[in-house]
């Protein structure tokens, strides 16, 4: 399937470069022998700055992966003792996406229900969905090569379908579309790591890469669902409160109404989504087929 050309924030426009494997650290032109002093200075600099950001990486991908990390926390609890129904709230855990998706599993095989479950997990959601800003800065000096735009989109939405959204609204945590959207996310982003992961290892299973490849195309739009439909449910709430809004007369002289901003962020899915989903099936037929993708570099 063609995708129809789009105005977009990464339209193939300009021809750059088709993107070649990333050179493993430590390959160097043959060149490099015959080079002035200066040029092997250069190559070496290149070269360690090369490790270092796929050392860097690789740490980024596993930890965001399999997350053993636990921030702030009794390092004495086993993780038998994470019992959810005795967990106070500073308890909280702080893995990362695949315990997320264990503690998700566990909540509703305990409880039965979904309801309580966003609050059980929000801590962490929070704090790795923050830390994914991250990624926005790995493009942006160059260590990945992606569209910085198109990851700061990404990003931020997220970031305040949590923050402004999620966290802010307690009334819409035990809506049906929060679980729908976490769980998305969840499955999503081990998938995604994953693959970074095991690419950065260079022994990438074809399972993964198929997964990071295909699942999208049922999970983006799903996604789009979850959080549309729960920015929907906290309209009511939003409007009733005033919350985050600034009404005239007031020192500043100046008037905001998070309810008509909501509405303007749902709004603006319908030109921003296509260009992330697009995106990710030009990067479809890149990986899976072979085909050369000329694309500008936002
Ligand atoms: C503040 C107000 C906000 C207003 C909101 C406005 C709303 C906007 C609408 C937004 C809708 C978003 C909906 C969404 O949240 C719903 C979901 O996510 S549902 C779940 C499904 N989603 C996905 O599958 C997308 C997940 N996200 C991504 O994939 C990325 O964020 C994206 C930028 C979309 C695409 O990623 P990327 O361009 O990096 O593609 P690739 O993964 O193919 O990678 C390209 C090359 O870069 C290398 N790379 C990238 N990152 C790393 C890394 N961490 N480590 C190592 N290597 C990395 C990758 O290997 C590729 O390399 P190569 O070219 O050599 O193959």
């Amino acid at each position: 399937m063609t995708p129809p050309p789009l105005p977009s924030l990464a339209a193939p426009a300009v021809r750059s470069p088709p993107r070649l494997p990333h050179p493993a650290p430590g390959a160097m032109a043959s060149s490099e022998e015959d080079g002035t002093v200066e040029e092997k200075e250069n190559n070496n600099k290149k070269r360690t700055k090369s490790a270092v950001a796929t050392a860097w990486l690789t740490f980024y991908n596993i930890a965001m992966t399999a997350g053993t990390v636990r921030l702030w926390q009794d390092r004495k609890r086993s993780f038998e003792s994470l019992d959810l129904s005795r967990r106070t709230k500073r308890e909280n855990q702080r893995e990362l996406w695949l315990v997320l998706a264990i503690s998700m599993m566990r909540f509703y095989v305990q409880r039965g229900t979904h309801k309580g479950l966003y609050r059980s997990i929000a801590r962490t959601l929070k704090f790795f969905q923050t830390f994914a800003l991250v990624e926005v800065g790995h493009c942006a000096i160059g260590i990945v090569r992606t569209s910085v735009i198109l990851t700061g989109v990404q990003v931020c939405s997220r970031i305040f379908m949590v923050w402004f959204i999620t966290n802010s609204i307690r009334q819409i945590q035990n809506e049906e579309s929060v679980i729908l959207f976490l769980v998305v996310w969840t499955v999503t982003e081990i998938t995604r790591y994953s693959y970074y992961t095991f690419n950065l290892l260079h022994h990438l299973p074809y399972f993964i890469k198929w997964a990071r490849y295909n699942l999208f195309i049922v999970l983006y739009p799903l996604g789009v669902v979850g959080e549309l439909f729960t920015i929907y449910a906290a309209l009511p709430f939003v409007r009733r409160s005033g919350m985050y809004s600034m009404r005239l007369p007031n020192k500043y002289n100046v008037s905001f109404d998070y309810y008509y901003c909501l509405i303007a962020v749902m709004l603006s899915y319908i030109p921003l989504f296509p260009q992330l989903f697009f995106h990710m099936l030009r990067q479809r037929r890149r990986v899976l087929h072979g085909e050369v993708i000329v694309e500008k570099d936002v």
